[in-house]
């Protein structure tokens, strides 16, 4: 039988194109509003995997332009200590975003820090502001993977509109604001989670499908309707049989590329999309505060 490759979703060409861009409107208004926009990364602990992704970011914020203003703090940090971090980084004038890099360790409390960033600083588009905007389809910070899934369908020009969606988990980071992103796009959206009985036949329906559930091999191919989007938001690390560790997605890769048209790869996909969209929020910011 003939098989056919999707054709691939390419998250990292699109991201440098969106950084080159950033950078140059970064240096066309730079010279006007007198200082370069600044991001704050605030990482607590010493997750590995975090640490990797705050230097990922970093190196995307000097490479358009922007200024790193992050702080890492150690595990034992307390809550009382962070909120007067952020508080002094919403009056900074310098500092356009402001993320905490999640998880925090158990002892802290997510929620409350994250409302107290101000809403025109938060990055992450996470605050509940940002959230409610998100809702009501008002202008705001979006959250940045689900903006990055729509900006990589927008430039493949996908059809959204009377799609069948379905996005398989439901957190504040990815899933639930991915599902308002695309309702807004006139898809029909099914959200999938861990307690959804029969997956297989909710996923088969799926014209656009993307996986946020962050298990390896959760979507095989089996699951993937013939033609279907496949868009793939997991992160896993893994020990293949040769003990090389190495990043996979939730989407059985391979087997999957012969049933999709379209498929975002890890590396290589939404990752770097994310990495993008962060920069862009941190843009907007600075042009808006600038714009008067
Ligand atoms: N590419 C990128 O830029 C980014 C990637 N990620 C990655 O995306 C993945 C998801 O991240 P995040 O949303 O923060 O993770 P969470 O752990 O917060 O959420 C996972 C979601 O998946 C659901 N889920 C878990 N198991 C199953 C299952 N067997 N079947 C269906 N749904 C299931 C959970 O359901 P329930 O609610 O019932 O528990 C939950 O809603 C991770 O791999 C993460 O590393 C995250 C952010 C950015
Ligand atoms: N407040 C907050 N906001 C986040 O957006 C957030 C977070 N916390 N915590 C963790 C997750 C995870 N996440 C990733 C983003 C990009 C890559 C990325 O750039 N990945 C590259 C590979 C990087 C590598 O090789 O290590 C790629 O997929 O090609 C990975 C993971 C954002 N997250």
């Amino acid at each position: 039988m003939e098989t056919k490759t999707a054709k691939i979703l390419d998250g990292k060409a699109l991201a440098a194109k969106i950084q080159k861009e950033l950078a140059a409107t970064i240096a066309e208004v730079q010279p006007k509003i007198g200082r370069p926009p600044g991001l704050a990364v605030l990482m607590v602990g010493d997750n590995p995997a975090s640490a990797a992704y705050v230097s990922n970011k970093e190196k995307a914020c000097a490479k358009v332009g922007i200024a790193s203003f992050g702080k890492h703090f150690p595990t034992h940090t307390n809550q009382t200590e962070l909120e007067e971090v952020i508080a002094e980084l919403n009056q900074d004038q310098r500092v356009d975003g402001i993320l905490v890099q999640l998880p925090l360790p158990n002892h802290l409390d997510a929620i409350s820090l994250l409302h107290k960033i101000a809403p025109d600083k938060d990055a992450d588009g996470l605050h509940p502001v940002n959230l409610g905007r998100l809702v009501r389809t008002e202008a705001g910070l979006r959250s940045c993977t689900p903006a990055g899934v729509m900006r990589l369908l927008e430039e493949y020009k996908i059809p959204l509109v009377g799609k069948k969606a379905v996005v398989v988990g439901r957190s504040i980071l990815v899933g639930k604001p991915m599902a308002l992103m695309l309702l807004d796009a006139d898809a029909t959206v099914t959200i999938a989670h861990s307690r959804t009985q029969n997956l297989k036949t909710i996923t088969q329906n799926a014209d656009i499908l993307v996986a946020a559930a962050g298990i390896p091999r959760l979507i095989t191919a089996d699951m993937v309707k013939p033609g279907a989007v496949v868009v793939d938001v997991g992160i896993n690390r893994v020990t293949d049989s040769s003990g090389k560790s190495r990043l996979v997605g939730d989407i059985d890769f391979a087997p999957t590329a012969n049933v999709a048209e379209y498929i975002t790869p890890v590396p290589g996909g939404i990752g770097p999309m994310t990495v993008a969209m962060l920069l862009q929020n941190t843009v907007s910011s600075y042009l808006r505060t600038n714009s008067n």
